[in-house]
């Protein structure tokens, strides 16, 4: 079997560690650079409190089409490196090759619809808490790394549900259902990774400040509205399943990728996640003013801190 894993950062690196392990001489990493010669020479080190310590030498190279056609490529690059990362893995695209899309956010399915020529393409909403360090090795914190994925092709769900059930990964084969789940994630994100970033502080601190949590209540209120008014279907509760889980959550000690991409300067998904609401929300005549205040605020932002 031939699995492919481009973008080895804090999602692709950990499930390129995973499926290293249980298939080993079948994978093969795309990465670029300083990353791409430490992979090469250390191998694939990962630090992960649910899987635990791995080091794997899966190949690694920044040429895709020296790799061939693969079974499935799993695509785990930002939302904003989506384009780029798909065009460069076509040559590794047959008729029968499963594209497995991990990115947040809502519209990146129907992106790759547009960019890729045959295959199949399965998307997915990974809960994860993982990032990659200065050496390239990657650390997962956290006792859970859960995939929700599917499409409405019953036969690549099932080939990938059976390459995915091994112990460091928790699965749900949501078939044809999946954009529930792309939405709930989407929910989770708007308010969750959109808190953090606006504060620049752990969803702890957050909770604990006077308004913390009803501001978090409300930018979930305001995503699930807009998720409604598009026509998905959302369970009734899910706006307090989610707050729930999240106030439940035993390590509160942590931030969200986005957060951790703006308070380190580099490029963020903060378009991916309330600037596309706030976008979707004026076209179903949705009221987002939380959600629409804390984007404009965190943009301002960032152009201030690019500016200095
Ligand atoms: N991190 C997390 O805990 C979670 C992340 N997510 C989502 O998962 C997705 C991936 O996030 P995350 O793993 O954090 O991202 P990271 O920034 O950690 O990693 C992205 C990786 O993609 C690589 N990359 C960028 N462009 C290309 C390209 N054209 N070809 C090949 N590789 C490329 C980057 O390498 P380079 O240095 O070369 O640019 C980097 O290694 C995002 O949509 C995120 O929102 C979801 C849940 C949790
Ligand atoms: C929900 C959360 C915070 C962890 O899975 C996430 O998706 C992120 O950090 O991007």
């Amino acid at each position: 079997m031939k699995l492919m894993v481009t973008g080895i950062g804090g999602v692709g690196g950990y499930l390129a560690s995973f499926l290293s392990t249980y298939y080993p001489g079948q994978v093969t990493l795309i990465a670029r650079k300083a990353r791409k010669e430490s992979l090469a020479a250390k191998g694939l080190v990962l630090h992960s409190e649910y899987f635990g310590e791995h080091v794997t030498h899966p190949a690694v190279t920044d040429t895709p089409a020296n790799a061939g056609i693969q079974d499935v490529i799993f695509v785990c690059v930002k939302n904003y490196s989506l384009e780029a990362a798909l065009k460069a893995v076509i040559p590794c695209i047959g008729a029968d090759t499963i594209v497995f899309l991990i990115q947040n956010g809502i519209d990146h399915a129907e992106k790759a619809r547009e960019i890729v020529p045959q295959g199949h393409i399965i998307d997915a909403a990974v809960y994860i808490n993982s990032k990659y360090n200065d050496d390239f090795s990657i650390e997962q914190s956290g006792k859970f790394a859960r995939i929700f994925f599917g499409s409405d092709d019953a036969d690549s769900c099932r080939r990938v549900e059976e390459i995915l059930a091994h112990e460091g990964l928790r699965i749900h084969n949501e078939g044809a259902a999946i954009g529930t789940q792309i939405w709930i994630k989407y929910i989770t994100n708007c308010a969750f990774n959109v808190i953090t970033a606006y504060y620049e502080e752990t969803i702890g601190a957050i909770f604990a400040r006077p308004d913390g949590k009803e501001q978090f209540h409300t930018l979930l209120e305001e995503a699930t509205n807009v998720g409604r008014a598009t026509g998905i279907a959302l369970p009734e509760d899910l706006v307090e399943t989610i707050y729930g889980r999240v106030i439940a959550q035993k390590n509160k000690d942590v931030y969200s990728s986005l957060a951790n991409d703006i308070m380190a300067g580099r490029k963020s998904e903060l378009d991916t996640f309330s600037g596309l609401l706030v976008r979707t929300a004026e076209k179903v005549h949705v009221a987002v003013p939380l959600s629409a205040m804390m984007y404009h605020a965190i943009a301002k932002r960032i152009a201030e801190r690019q500016q200095q």
